[in-house]
């Protein structure tokens, strides 16, 4: 058995984490060979519920759950950490875009940089899921300058996986039948759910995805709001936002980064290079392929009239979200 590896939750007493601590502790993301140590990191009023959480693991009788440090003090929770799933930030509500929580929650994420800078292993890998999850990603990395960039991603996970349930529902196969459709830019209504390089598996053959179904009106107005506003309906329907699906697709973006992606792409909000002409130096959505630990964006696509005009709009969006948070964060 491999030495364990410490991994940080933060919003760990919330409604993700719940899901999520389980998936990491039983080896879901890290492999069945890999024990771990979980940092639990909660504000200071949480400690009582997130005492609880503790308990329910012990409970749970994990034979890759190696430890368990719940505390309020990030620079606790970040030290020596190879992963880190940057969760705790607030959830919207009904009728809120997620950038409108951009003034409560981007400090969180440059205080949570600084931490890290400070006392998190220089090759750890965060993965930021707290709305706005590619802006705060961004300005993360920006108050952790001795982390390399790369290792600062934005969960778009989430929108992969749902777009890849809608196709594979519209087409009548098993999810795992669909692959490479792909999200770009923002975790955000402005993203762009693209189908017209997605592969699908029938009768033992690939296909791709836009003959298999035949309708572009379909693919570029349906498919994609569905996909852009699925958050939103989940809210309508729970009244809180989504949680275990998101915990999921937490653990399925880590796992990836960790153990590859084999012959599928996978979509992760990172840094920009200006790729795809995309602007650079804000954290835009791309497919991407992982091997050794290390993500490559999926290079020469054809890049449609319409795709185009759907990666400038939430190129914009984020390019002004960057601003905004930059102005939050000088005081
Ligand atoms: N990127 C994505 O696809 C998704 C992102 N989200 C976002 O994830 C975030 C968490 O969602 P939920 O778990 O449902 O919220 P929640 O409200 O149930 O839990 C959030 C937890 O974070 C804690 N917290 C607040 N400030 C903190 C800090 N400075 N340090 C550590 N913990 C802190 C809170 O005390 C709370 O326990 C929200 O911003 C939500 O919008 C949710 C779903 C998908
Ligand atoms: O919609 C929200 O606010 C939560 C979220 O990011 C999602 O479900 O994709």
């Amino acid at each position: 058995m491999a030495a364990p590896i410490k991994v940080v939750i933060t919003g760990a007493a919330g409604q993700i984490a719940y899901s999520l601590v389980y998936q990491v502790a039983s080896g879901a993301v890290f492999g069945p060979a890999q024990p771990v140590v979980l940092h639990l990191l909660d504000i200071a009023p949480m400690m009582g519920v997130l005492e609880g959480v503790v308990m329910e693991l012990a409970d749970s009788a994990l034979p890759l759950l190696a430890g368990v440090v719940p505390t309020a003090n990030p620079e606790e929770a970040f030290r020596d950490v190879a992963a880190a799933f940057l969760v705790g930030a607030m959830p919207r509500k009904e009728g809120m875009e997620r950038k409108d929580l951009l003034s409560a929650n981007v400090r969180i994420f440059k205080e949570q940089g600084q931490a890290l800078d400070k006392v998190a292993r220089k090759d750890v890998r965060v993965l930021v899921v707290g709305n706005p999850a590619n802006t705060n990603a961004l300005i993360c990395s920006k108050y952790a300058p001795s982390i390399p960039k790369e290792n600062f991603t934005a969960m778009t996970r989430l929108d992969q996986n749902r777009a890849q349930s809608q196709l594979a529902a519209k087409l009548g196969v098993p999810v795992q039948d669909v692959k490479n459709v792909i999200i770009w830019g923002n975790h955000s209504s402005t993203q762009f759910p693209d189908a017209s390089n997605a592969i699908v598996k029938i009768g033992g053959a690939d296909k791709p995805v836009p003959a298999a179904i035949n309708d572009d009106a379909y693919l570029k107005s349906t498919f994609v709001s569905t996909v852009q506003k699925r958050g939103a309906a989940v809210i309508a329907a729970r009244k809180m936002s989504s949680a275990l699906s998101a915990a999921k697709a937490a653990s399925d973006h880590m796992r990836d980064w960790f153990l590859g992606t084999g012959d599928r792409w996978v979509s992760m909000g990172v840094v920009s290079d200006g790729s795809y002409g995309t602007p650079k130096d804000i954290v835009f959505s791309f497919p991407v392929t992982v091997s050794n630990g290390k993500w490559k964006i999926v290079e020469g696509l054809t890049i449609s009239d319409f795709a185009r005009q759907q990666l400038d709009i939430t190129g914009k969006e984020l390019a002004e979200e960057k601003q905004d948070a930059l102005d939050v964060c000088k005081d």
